[in-house]
């Protein structure tokens, strides 16, 4: 059965390469340490096995392993084990002895930590110490000098791959990380435009009610806490379904953004909050504004209004509206109480004819009046 490439862990796959290359490459340098030994053909074959075969019997064992990286991972301590083996069977050659060690160092700090390198410095111990139990250690330190630069050119190169993987991996990790940021910078405008979305109306561009809700709430706690008075101003335009009914639906929302766009001048340098309460209900919530100036802003809004010509299609319509004010804390410390006020307020507007502003304060039985502090 054929192992799919795909499903291999990428880790699996580095190490066949670099045991494959570098085994092979050490049976050439070691090689020259054999002649050197004048070694029998047993020696060579079990070198040639070593370094030749047992690289792909590893790596066709851990590409059938049910955890690949892990069988990978005891694949590595086995190299520090046979590797331990050769040094103690040749004696501890300076040269091999180091270039053993640390690549087999190398591979296990780098896999697996210092816990590995720990376990990797003991696989190479008990390979040295088995070979001595078995054939005594007799220490022969030597190599040829070309066995030695052969050694050093050849752990050079182990480095060099290993410095040029760190280096290809720390280049695709920034890639990614800048991708991430790129799409998290994505994700967060995303969300803070449909965040916006949520709370505007499509037709105005103005705050929807869920908006001003919550901004009514927080406005006048922190009105409260600065002992500041707060307005709301609750607009409504008149006899608007005769405007539907007499000029279409389209004329109609050409009216209610007209009427937005004015509001949105008014409010616009104040730090006010205008929204779009209702279907041609309108509310502007006035922090830090006295309740008699509220009303006057509302008189100024509801004659300019009244002057407007408002064109759709072709024809020329006006209208005018009705407003009703309330303040706090003259009418109410709560949001709810207060709108329920204006609305009162508004109502009285329209039964008094329309086009009028009313203050809550006008209607019967009304609240008690202004605290001095408050205005
Ligand atoms: N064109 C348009 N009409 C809307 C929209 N929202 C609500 N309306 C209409 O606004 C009209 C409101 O009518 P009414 O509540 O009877 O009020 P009115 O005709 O203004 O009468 P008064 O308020 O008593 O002066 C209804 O006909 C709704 O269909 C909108 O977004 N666009």
């Amino acid at each position: 059965m054929r192992v799919q490439a795909a499903k291999i862990h990428w880790v699996v796959t580095l190490i066949r390469r670099n045991r494959t290359l570098f085994f092979a490459l050490g049976f050439l340098v070691l090689g020259t340490h054999l002649v050197y030994l004048q070694a029998g053909p047993l020696m060579w074959a079990l070198l040639a096995l070593q370094l030749l075969v047992y690289p792909q019997l590893a790596y066709w064992r851990s590409a059938r392993a049910a955890d690949p990286l892990r069988t990978e991972m005891q694949h590595l301590l086995v190299d520090g084990l046979l590797l331990g083996i050769w040094m103690g069977v040749w004696g501890l050659p300076l040269w091999i002895s180091f270039m053993f060690f640390v690549g087999t160092c190398l591979n296990v700090m780098i896999f697996m930590g210092m816990a590995g390198l720990w376990k990797g410095v003991a696989a190479i111990a008990a390979g040295v110490a088995g070979a001595a139990a078995f054939n005594g250690l007799a220490f022969r330190p030597h190599t040829e000098l070309h066995t030695s630069l052969l050694c050093i050119a050849l752990l050079t190169g182990y480095l060099l791959i290993f410095a040029r993987d760190a280096y290809r991996r720390g280049v695709s990790l920034r890639e990614s990380r800048r991708q991430l940021g790129e799409r998290l910078d994505e994700i967060t405008r995303l969300q803070s435009q449909l965040q916006d979305q949520a709370q505007r109306d499509p037709l105005t561009g103005l705050h929807n009610r869920r908006f001003l809700d919550e901004a009514l709430e927080r406005e006048l706690a922190a009105c409260a806490a600065a002992g500041l008075p707060l307005a709301l101003v609750l607009i409504d335009i008149d006899r608007f379904k005769r405007i539907n009914d007499t000029y279409g639906h389209p004329a109609g929302d050409e009216m209610i953004r007209r009427l937005a766009e004015l509001l949105r001048e008014r409010v616009r340098d104040e730090g006010l909050i205008a929204c779009r309460y209702g279907g041609e209900e309108f509310l502007l919530m006035l922090p830090a504004t006295p309740l008699h100036d509220a009303a006057a802003l509302a008189e100024e809004l509801r004659a300019t209004f009244e002057s407007l010509r408002v064109e759709s299609g072709g024809q020329m319509m006006r209208t005018t509206l009705s407003i009703g004010v309330a303040g706090f804390p003259e009418h109410g410390a709560r949001a709810p109480m207060l709108v329920l006020r204006a609305d009162h307020a508004l109502y009285a507007a329209k039964l008094g004819g329309r086009n009028q502003v009313v203050r809550a304060d006008a209607l019967p039985g009304n609240a008690p009046p202004v605290p001095a502090a408050a205005t």
